[in-house]
């Protein structure tokens, strides 16, 4: 569903070239969930705009369903790094938003958002603004706006990254659940591990700065998933040691 080959990226900063990434290949199917690990500046965040037609690469193709991205994909939502909610706005007039955009009639919008609202547990909050909301709050405004307009891929940078543990389970599940119920293709950047594999039916490990695949592997664990004791399974137990192997081969030589 969604074809790299051979990408490569080089931004230029100050007048000097900085190579993103390298002759990067990755083929993501449809209903996968991936997960893309690496350390920082590796290009993950750049490899998620190459996908959402927001950066064109340097050399090789991007292609989605069998069309090369030219341009802005309106098939995927993607949830940046920065929640990138309007402060003036309430719960409810942010989530409301894509479709205000479209130009859906208010009393459609708002039913639309106020489902999606209760789906993320907000309900109750619509009427507050960014500033009164936790960051987990933040975060499922910001994953109920981009659910709105049903995209069939989700592209999402480290998503949960600040939650605390509690919240990130609670999260974990969520995204599980409506993945379950929507069946989108998802590809999401994490710093954790076990967030990796808890969520994951493959895993990709980019190497350090160019950013190319050094390793990636199939989470085979079944679902529906138990995001809080899968990770006790002996299965688990098995993919995590395999890929922190690789890891720590990747963060040795960055000397982390
Ligand atoms: N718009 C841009 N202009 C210039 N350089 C950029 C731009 N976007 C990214 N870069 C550079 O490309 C490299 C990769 O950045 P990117 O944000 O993709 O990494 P990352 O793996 O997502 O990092 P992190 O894990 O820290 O979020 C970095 O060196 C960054 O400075």
């Amino acid at each position: 569903m969604i074809e790299l080959a051979s990408i490569s990226k080089t931004f230029r900063q100050k007048g000097e070239p900085v190579e993103a990434v390298r002759n990067l290949s990755l083929s993501i199917g449809e209903g996968e969930i991936v997960a893309v690990i690496g350390p920082s500046g590796c290009g993950k965040s750049t490899l998620l705009n190459m996908i959402s037609g927001l950066y064109r690469p340097t050399t090789g193709r991007v292609e989605y369903r069998g069309e090369r991205v030219t341009a802005v994909n309106t098939s995927v939502g993607y949830m940046t790094q920065k929640d990138n909610l309007l402060p003036w706005r309430n719960v409810r007039d942010n989530v409301s938003l894509p479709l205000e955009i479209q130009g859906v009639p208010k009393a459609q919008r708002e039913r639309a958002a106020e489902e999606l609202i209760r789906r993320v547990g907000l309900d109750g909050f619509e009427e507050k603004l960014p500033s009164e909301l936790s960051g987990g709050m933040r975060k499922r405004v910001g994953l109920a706006r981009m659910l709105l307009a049903r995209p069939e891929t989700l592209l999402l940078d480290e998503p949960f990254g600040a939650l605390d543990a509690q919240l990130k389970l609670a999260m974990h599940q969520l995204l599980l659940s409506i993945k379950e119920e929507y069946g989108q293709t998802v590809l999401f950047v994490t710093h954790d591990l076990v967030e990796a594999i808890t969520l994951s039916t493959k895993v990709v490990i980019c190497s350090r700065r160019p950013g190319t695949i050094r390793y990636s592997r199939d989470v085979d664990l079944p679902f529906p998933r138990d995001v809080l004791n899968v990770r006790f399974t002996e299965q688990f137990g098995e993919i995590y040691n395999d890929i922190w192997e690789q890891l720590r081969q990747e963060y040795k030589e960055d000397r982390l």
